[in-house]
């Protein structure tokens, strides 16, 4: 089988993350979910919540299906590398999406969200697509939706296929040649960290000479951004004017008329540039003329990460096999 649907930004001005429709149970109850390849927990706002944890958002309500059941004594919790987090308890019922349903789905029931996510109200939950090595429930670990759907795929790949400031789509089981142009470089990928860890070649800033060097990263769709090795964000922000590193604002910021250069990053051979636009993430707060750079330093993160703003410069295949690679294509 296969399954495609579409990755919707939460937000019309900028691109702080992409949310899909999934339906769960019986009656089917769609949520609005981010699909998030850094972690491996697929849980919902539901009704075990306090309403005082709830601000708009769709919940799910196992009791309301009829194919609901209860995974007896088993509860996770999970923290993310923003700080945001919750915990809960787990049932398992049908999940669906874009047409690909898995029966008996680990569906992890929020009982308490931390505030980011009360506050941030068009995601009603996420869809772990990491390695099920990292999934919290306890005592008996679950497997993600893309493990579960595996078997039944025609092929054991998702690919993403993010968009600047509009909506692009995940497809599981098959690999769309519309949807890139070129040929798609595939490189080794380490799971044993439980991310999608692979090798970068290397960089460019705007029309400047590439440097080789090999980069450790993650592909993470449930992050915003693209955290990187310091000396590479202080090479990149050297070509910008009025760009600090800020304190208050946690990170590298500059006028919003500047003009940024381009970021071009390897895998392998193959070279993708990442254009000005998406590397001038957002202003610091609506309105302000101070502009919050796409391109980060991951020293406070602990590893690198290609996030969405990395991610919707290709066309990038998620491939499951054994032993599981990853391919980006030019689009
Ligand atoms: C089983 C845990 C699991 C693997 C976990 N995985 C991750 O943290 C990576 C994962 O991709 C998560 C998925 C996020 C979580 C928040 C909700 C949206 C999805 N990514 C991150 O935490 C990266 C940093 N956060 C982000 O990139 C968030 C994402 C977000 C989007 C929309 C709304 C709210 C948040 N972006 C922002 O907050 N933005 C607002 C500020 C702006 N400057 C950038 C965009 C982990 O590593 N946790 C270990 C961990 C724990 N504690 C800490 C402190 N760090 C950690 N790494």
């Amino acid at each position: 089988g296969t399954g495609s649907a579409a990755a919707v930004p939460i937000n019309a001005d900028f691109d702080i993350a992409y949310v899909t429709p999934v339906t769960l149970g019986t009656p089917p109850q769609t949520l609005q979910l981010d699909f998030d390849s850094g972690s491996s927990d697929l849980w919902v706002f539901s009704s075990h919540l306090p309403t005082s944890q709830i601000r708009g958002q769709q919940i799910y309500a196992p009791n309301k299906s009829s194919t609901a059941k209860l995974l007896d004594g088993h509860s996770w919790s999970i923290t993310y590398g923003d700080g945001s987090g919750s915990r809960g308890n787990v049932y398992t019922d049908n999940v669906t999406v874009g047409g690909l349903t898995v029966g008996s789905q680990a569906i992890e029931c929020a009982q308490q969200v931390s505030s980011s996510f009360t506050t941030e109200d068009h995601i009603d939950g996420l869809v772990g697509l990491g390695f099920s090595t990292l999934n919290t429930v306890s005592p008996k670990s679950q497997l993600t939706f893309f493990d579960n759907a595996k078997s039944n795929l025609d092929s054991p790949v998702f690919t993403a296929d993010l968009k600047y400031k509009q909506a692009g789509t995940y497809d599981f089981g098959f690999i769309d040649e519309a949807k890139y142009t070129g040929e798609i470089t595939y490189v080794p990928v380490n799971s044993d960290p439980g991310y999608w860890t692979f090798p970068s070649s290397g960089y460019a800033v705007g029309s400047g000479n590439f440097t080789a060097s090999s980069i450790s990263g993650i592909a993470d769709t449930g992050t915003s951004l693209v955290y990187l090795p310091t000396a590479i964000v202080t090479a990149y922000y050297r070509q910008v004017q009025g760009a600090t590193n800020s304190r208050s604002y946690g990170g590298y910021v500059f006028p919003c008329a500047s003009t940024l250069p381009t970021f071009t990053f390897g895998v392998g051979a193959a070279r993708f540039t990442i254009p000005a636009a998406y590397l001038n993430y957002a202003p610091v707060t609506p309105g302000s003329a101070t502009c919050f750079g796409g391109l980060q330093s991951s020293s406070g993160v602990g590893i690198n990460i290609w996030g969405d703003v990395a991610l919707k410069a290709a066309f990038v295949v998620f491939n499951g096999g054994n032993p599981p690679t990853i391919g980006w294509a030019a689009k």
